[in-house]
Protein backbone atom coordinates (compact mmCIF):
# COMPACT_ATOMS: atom_id res chain seq x y z
CA UNK A 1 0.00 0.00 0.00
CA UNK A 2 0.92 3.55 -0.86
CA UNK A 3 0.12 6.90 0.65
CA UNK A 4 0.42 10.09 -0.94
CA UNK A 5 -0.60 13.32 1.59
CA UNK A 6 -2.11 10.93 3.23
CA UNK A 7 -4.60 9.79 1.82
CA UNK A 8 -3.90 5.52 0.06
CA UNK A 9 -3.59 5.64 -3.33
CA UNK A 10 -2.56 2.17 -4.32
CA UNK A 11 -3.72 -0.82 -2.38
CA UNK A 12 -3.84 -4.37 -2.99
CA UNK A 13 -2.11 -4.30 -6.21
CA UNK A 14 0.17 -7.79 -7.43
CA UNK A 15 1.82 -8.35 -10.51
CA UNK A 16 4.76 -10.51 -11.35
CA UNK A 17 7.04 -9.48 -14.51
CA UNK A 18 9.66 -11.75 -16.20
CA UNK A 19 12.56 -11.18 -18.35
CA UNK A 20 11.47 -10.38 -22.00
CA UNK A 21 7.96 -8.97 -20.87
CA UNK A 22 6.27 -5.51 -20.40
CA UNK A 23 3.88 -4.52 -18.84
CA UNK A 24 1.08 -1.56 -19.51
CA UNK A 25 -0.19 0.33 -16.54
CA UNK A 26 -3.53 1.84 -17.27
CA UNK A 27 -5.93 3.66 -15.59
CA UNK A 28 -7.66 7.26 -15.46
CA UNK A 29 -5.89 10.57 -14.58
CA UNK A 30 -4.62 10.35 -10.73
CA UNK A 31 -5.70 6.34 -10.98
CA UNK A 32 -1.86 5.99 -9.36
CA UNK A 33 0.41 4.91 -12.27
CA UNK A 34 3.25 7.38 -11.77
CA UNK A 35 3.34 6.52 -8.25
CA UNK A 36 3.10 2.61 -8.72
CA UNK A 37 6.03 3.08 -10.49
CA UNK A 38 8.17 5.41 -8.05
CA UNK A 39 7.19 3.18 -5.40
CA UNK A 40 8.50 -0.07 -7.10
CA UNK A 41 12.01 2.64 -7.98
CA UNK A 42 11.55 3.63 -4.52
CA UNK A 43 11.08 6.85 -4.73
CA UNK A 44 7.82 6.84 -2.51
CA UNK A 45 7.78 5.16 0.17
CA UNK A 46 5.40 2.24 0.76
CA UNK A 47 3.47 1.82 3.99
CA UNK A 48 2.59 -1.69 3.23
CA UNK A 49 3.69 -4.97 0.44
CA UNK A 50 6.87 -5.58 -0.93
CA UNK A 51 8.50 -5.45 -4.28
CA UNK A 52 10.55 -8.83 -5.17
CA UNK A 53 13.73 -8.80 -7.55
CA UNK A 54 15.26 -12.15 -7.90
CA UNK A 55 18.51 -11.48 -9.56
CA UNK A 56 21.20 -11.83 -6.71
CA UNK A 57 23.93 -10.19 -8.83
CA UNK A 58 22.58 -6.90 -9.19
CA UNK A 59 20.07 -5.31 -6.70
CA UNK A 60 16.95 -3.55 -7.74
CA UNK A 61 17.94 -0.16 -7.43
CA UNK A 62 21.07 -0.90 -10.11
CA UNK A 63 18.67 -2.66 -12.20
CA UNK A 64 15.79 -0.14 -12.86
CA UNK A 65 15.87 3.23 -15.33
CA UNK A 66 13.40 5.54 -13.80
CA UNK A 67 11.93 7.51 -16.56
CA UNK A 68 9.90 10.47 -15.63
CA UNK A 69 7.94 13.02 -16.26
CA UNK A 70 10.79 15.36 -15.99
CA UNK A 71 13.84 15.07 -18.31
CA UNK A 72 16.25 16.54 -16.16
CA UNK A 73 18.28 18.80 -18.34
CA UNK A 74 20.96 21.13 -17.45
CA UNK A 75 20.33 24.34 -19.85
CA UNK A 76 23.14 25.45 -20.91
CA UNK A 77 25.00 22.00 -20.98
CA UNK A 78 24.81 20.97 -25.20
CA UNK A 79 22.59 17.72 -25.83
CA UNK A 80 26.14 15.80 -25.93
CA UNK A 81 27.41 17.02 -22.74
CA UNK A 82 24.62 16.56 -21.06
CA UNK A 83 24.46 12.90 -21.65
CA UNK A 84 28.19 12.61 -21.31
CA UNK A 85 27.34 14.30 -17.72
CA UNK A 86 24.80 11.71 -16.75
CA UNK A 87 26.52 8.79 -18.67
CA UNK A 88 29.27 9.31 -15.85
CA UNK A 89 27.51 10.10 -12.95
CA UNK A 90 24.90 7.11 -13.41
CA UNK A 91 27.94 3.97 -14.69
CA UNK A 92 26.89 1.12 -16.08
CA UNK A 93 28.13 1.76 -19.62
CA UNK A 94 25.85 1.06 -22.71
CA UNK A 95 26.43 3.29 -25.69
CA UNK A 96 28.76 5.77 -26.51
CA UNK A 97 27.09 9.07 -26.65
CA UNK A 98 26.88 9.77 -30.44
CA UNK A 99 25.86 6.67 -30.86
CA UNK A 100 22.78 6.86 -28.40
CA UNK A 101 22.08 10.04 -29.84
CA UNK A 102 22.15 8.69 -33.70
CA UNK A 103 19.32 6.20 -32.05
CA UNK A 104 17.22 8.65 -31.27
CA UNK A 105 17.34 10.79 -34.40
CA UNK A 106 19.35 14.04 -32.64
CA UNK A 107 23.05 13.58 -33.25
CA UNK A 108 22.52 16.60 -35.89
CA UNK A 109 21.54 18.83 -32.45
CA UNK A 110 24.48 17.03 -30.66
CA UNK A 111 25.70 20.86 -29.38
CA UNK A 112 22.84 22.57 -29.10
CA UNK A 113 22.24 23.47 -25.85
CA UNK A 114 19.51 21.75 -24.08
CA UNK A 115 17.33 25.01 -23.35
CA UNK A 116 16.26 24.75 -27.28
CA UNK A 117 15.12 21.30 -27.34
CA UNK A 118 11.55 21.51 -28.35
CA UNK A 119 9.36 18.83 -26.24
CA UNK A 120 9.68 15.86 -28.11
CA UNK A 121 13.13 16.70 -28.42
CA UNK A 122 14.01 16.17 -25.00
CA UNK A 123 12.11 13.13 -24.85
CA UNK A 124 14.22 11.74 -27.47
CA UNK A 125 17.25 12.67 -25.25
CA UNK A 126 15.13 10.84 -22.52
CA UNK A 127 15.39 7.71 -24.99
CA UNK A 128 18.80 8.02 -25.52
CA UNK A 129 19.88 7.77 -21.89
CA UNK A 130 17.91 4.47 -21.56
CA UNK A 131 20.93 3.27 -24.03
CA UNK A 132 23.00 5.28 -22.24
CA UNK A 133 23.31 3.26 -19.43
CA UNK A 134 22.18 -0.12 -19.71
CA UNK A 135 19.61 -1.63 -16.80
CA UNK A 136 17.19 -4.45 -17.31
CA UNK A 137 14.53 -3.00 -15.67
CA UNK A 138 12.71 0.10 -17.52
CA UNK A 139 10.26 2.21 -15.58
CA UNK A 140 8.49 4.21 -18.11
CA UNK A 141 6.09 7.24 -16.97
CA UNK A 142 3.92 7.99 -20.36
CA UNK A 143 6.65 7.55 -22.91
CA UNK A 144 5.08 8.76 -25.56
CA UNK A 145 3.49 11.81 -24.36
CA UNK A 146 4.73 15.00 -26.45
CA UNK A 147 6.02 12.40 -29.54
CA UNK A 148 5.88 12.60 -33.41
CA UNK A 149 4.77 9.34 -35.19
CA UNK A 150 8.56 9.20 -36.41
CA UNK A 151 9.42 9.33 -32.50
CA UNK A 152 6.73 7.15 -31.65
CA UNK A 153 8.14 4.65 -34.25
CA UNK A 154 11.64 4.62 -32.45
CA UNK A 155 10.60 4.65 -29.17
CA UNK A 156 8.78 1.34 -30.30
CA UNK A 157 12.20 -0.09 -31.68
CA UNK A 158 14.10 0.54 -28.97
CA UNK A 159 11.09 -1.17 -26.52
CA UNK A 160 11.28 -4.30 -28.66
CA UNK A 161 14.70 -4.51 -28.65
CA UNK A 162 14.84 -4.45 -25.16
CA UNK A 163 12.39 -6.94 -24.33
CA UNK A 164 13.71 -8.70 -27.21
CA UNK A 165 17.21 -9.23 -25.58
CA UNK A 166 15.59 -9.96 -21.66
CA UNK A 167 14.95 -6.41 -20.87
CA UNK A 168 11.53 -5.79 -18.60
CA UNK A 169 9.34 -2.94 -18.80
CA UNK A 170 6.70 -1.39 -16.94
CA UNK A 171 5.17 1.37 -18.68
CA UNK A 172 2.60 3.95 -17.29
CA UNK A 173 0.59 5.18 -20.14
CA UNK A 174 -2.92 6.06 -21.81
CA UNK A 175 -2.11 4.69 -24.89
CA UNK A 176 -1.40 1.31 -26.54
CA UNK A 177 2.04 -0.02 -26.28
CA UNK A 178 4.02 -0.81 -29.45
CA UNK A 179 4.91 -4.05 -28.64
CA UNK A 180 3.04 -7.04 -27.31
CA UNK A 181 2.50 -6.63 -23.52
CA UNK A 182 0.23 -7.77 -20.54
CA UNK A 183 -1.95 -5.01 -18.97
CA UNK A 184 -2.67 -4.34 -15.41
CA UNK A 185 -5.55 -1.70 -14.89
CA UNK A 186 -4.85 0.58 -11.65
CA UNK A 187 -7.89 2.57 -9.86
CA UNK A 188 -11.42 3.14 -10.35
CA UNK A 189 -12.75 4.00 -13.75
N1 LIG B 1 3.12 14.48 -3.41
C1 LIG B 1 1.81 14.28 -3.39
N2 LIG B 1 1.04 14.74 -2.38
C2 LIG B 1 -0.29 14.51 -2.35
N3 LIG B 1 -0.94 13.81 -3.30
C3 LIG B 1 -0.23 13.34 -4.33
C4 LIG B 1 1.17 13.55 -4.44
N4 LIG B 1 1.59 12.96 -5.57
C5 LIG B 1 0.51 12.40 -6.13
N5 LIG B 1 -0.58 12.63 -5.39
C6 LIG B 1 -1.95 12.15 -5.68
O1 LIG B 1 -1.89 10.74 -5.83
C7 LIG B 1 -2.84 10.32 -6.82
C8 LIG B 1 -2.14 9.46 -7.85
O2 LIG B 1 -1.27 10.28 -8.62
P1 LIG B 1 -0.43 9.68 -9.83
O3 LIG B 1 0.44 10.79 -10.35
O4 LIG B 1 0.22 8.42 -9.38
O5 LIG B 1 -1.59 9.33 -10.87
P2 LIG B 1 -1.50 8.85 -12.39
O6 LIG B 1 -2.38 7.63 -12.52
O7 LIG B 1 -0.10 8.69 -12.81
O8 LIG B 1 -2.19 10.07 -13.12
P3 LIG B 1 -2.05 10.69 -14.61
O9 LIG B 1 -2.69 9.74 -15.57
O10 LIG B 1 -2.83 11.97 -14.49
O11 LIG B 1 -0.57 10.94 -14.87
C9 LIG B 1 -3.48 11.59 -7.38
O12 LIG B 1 -4.72 11.78 -6.76
C10 LIG B 1 -2.50 12.68 -6.98
O13 LIG B 1 -3.15 13.92 -6.79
Amino acid sequence: MVKRGGRPVLEGIGFTLAPGEALAVTGRNGAGKSTLLRAVAGLVPREAGRVGWTDKDVPLVEATHYFGHLDALKPTLSTADNLALWSKVAGAPGLPVIEALEAVGLDHLEDLPAAYLSAGQRRRVAFARLLLVRRPLWLLDEPTAALDAAAEATFGALLADHIASGGLALVATHRPLPVAARALAIGAS
